[in-house]
């Protein structure tokens, strides 16, 4: 039988050096942060049971959002900040229909220069605020040849890249109380969730589009061979995050649905001038945010009202 040992049984654990820092972020320091932003919510008199991670571009989605509480990253001490154009690094906190949700305006990533543990630090947070469900965002590159610039893609499974050379954020001393040591990732995208999607989509005549996410660590974007090699092994969209949200979200036992907004093709001929920028990662979010924010106004309540 597996023996779990205690954070304080490791040899050396506090000269130790692990690649995620997760073990850091103690129940204790993360419930600090959740109760500074729970007094500035206490109005509401009710927590948020939806969390929503906001992908490079697709703040606008928080335009849903009904009497918004505004808390920016740098007023929680402890808490990263936000490098990257097109995250604006702060929670917006309000109702979209009757569910009060918390949005992040902004998420971590690896090529910041933060360790795995780090970028999966608001999970647990949104967890200890209460939540119970997230849907999780981002901008990726279509591989797929059916999906066009502006397409939404529902991820139904991932391959974590990072993960599998031991880049994974709960590498590390576990404590038990968040969450068990081994857990399984299969159905990791709630299949609930997936066909209350769906549904939404082909209500409003969207292309449905379902497919396999992978991130890899960036900054920058991808060769044509490793775009080759993605797809010859099922890879549908290539990002720089969410993978290892997911994995963070799912041993803290919260339901996910997730989604990528193609910002733009992959390339994977030599041909032609096809250099993929951020730029136009963010212009093609900016472009979709009439969709966005109507597809998850729509879908919030559904999901919200789908509990396993
Ligand atoms: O935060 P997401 O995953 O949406 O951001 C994507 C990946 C890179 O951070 C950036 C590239 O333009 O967009
Ligand atoms: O083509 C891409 N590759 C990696 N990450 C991305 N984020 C948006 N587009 C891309």
């Amino acid at each position: 039988m597996y023996m779990q040992p205690n954070i304080v049984d490791y040899p050396n654990t506090f000269n130790a050096t692990y690649p995620s820092r997760n073990h850091e972020y103690t129940k204790e320091k993360v419930a600090k942060m959740s109760a500074l932003i729970e007094e500035k919510i206490k109005h509401f008199k009710a927590h948020p049971t939806l969390g929503i991670i906001c992908g490079s571009g697709l703040g606008e989605v928080t335009k849903a959002v009904k009497d918004p509480v505004t808390i920016a990253y740098k007023d929680i001490p402890g808490f990263p900040r936000s490098t990257v154009q097109g995250h604006a690094g702060q929670f917006v906190i309000g109702y979209i229909h009757d569910v009060l949700v918390v949005c992040m305006q902004g998420r971590f990533h690896f090529y910041e220069g933060y360790d795995i543990g780090t970028c999966c630090l608001p999970v647990k947070l949104l967890k200890l605020l209460g939540c119970h469900s997230l849907i999780i965002s981002n901008a990726a590159g279509g591989l797929n040849a059916e999906f066009n610039v502006g397409d939404i893609m529902i991820i139904h499974d991932h391959i974590n890249l990072m993960g599998f050379s031991g880049n994974g954020p709960l590498v590390g001393p576990n404590d038990e109380s968040w969450g068990p040591r081994f857990f399984s990732m299969h159905n990791a995208y709630n299949p609930a969730f997936i066909k209350a999607a769906k549904e939404q989509m082909r209500k409003k005549n969207m292309p449905e589009h379902v497919g396999v996410y992978t991130a890899l660590g960036g900054p920058h974007f991808e060769t044509v061979a490793e775009l080759r090699m993605l797809k010859s092994q099922g890879v549908d969209a290539v990002g720089m995050s969410t993978v290892h949200e997911v994995v963070m979200a799912r041993y803290l036992g919260l339901h996910v649905f997730s989604f990528s907004l193609i910002t733009n093709k992959c390339p994977t001929t030599y041909d032609g001038d096809k250099n993929v920028n951020h730029q136009e990662v963010i212009d093609t979010g900016r472009e979709k945010a009439h969709v966005l924010v109507d597809f998850v106004r729509d879908l919030v309540p559904v999901l919200d009202s789908i509990k396993d």
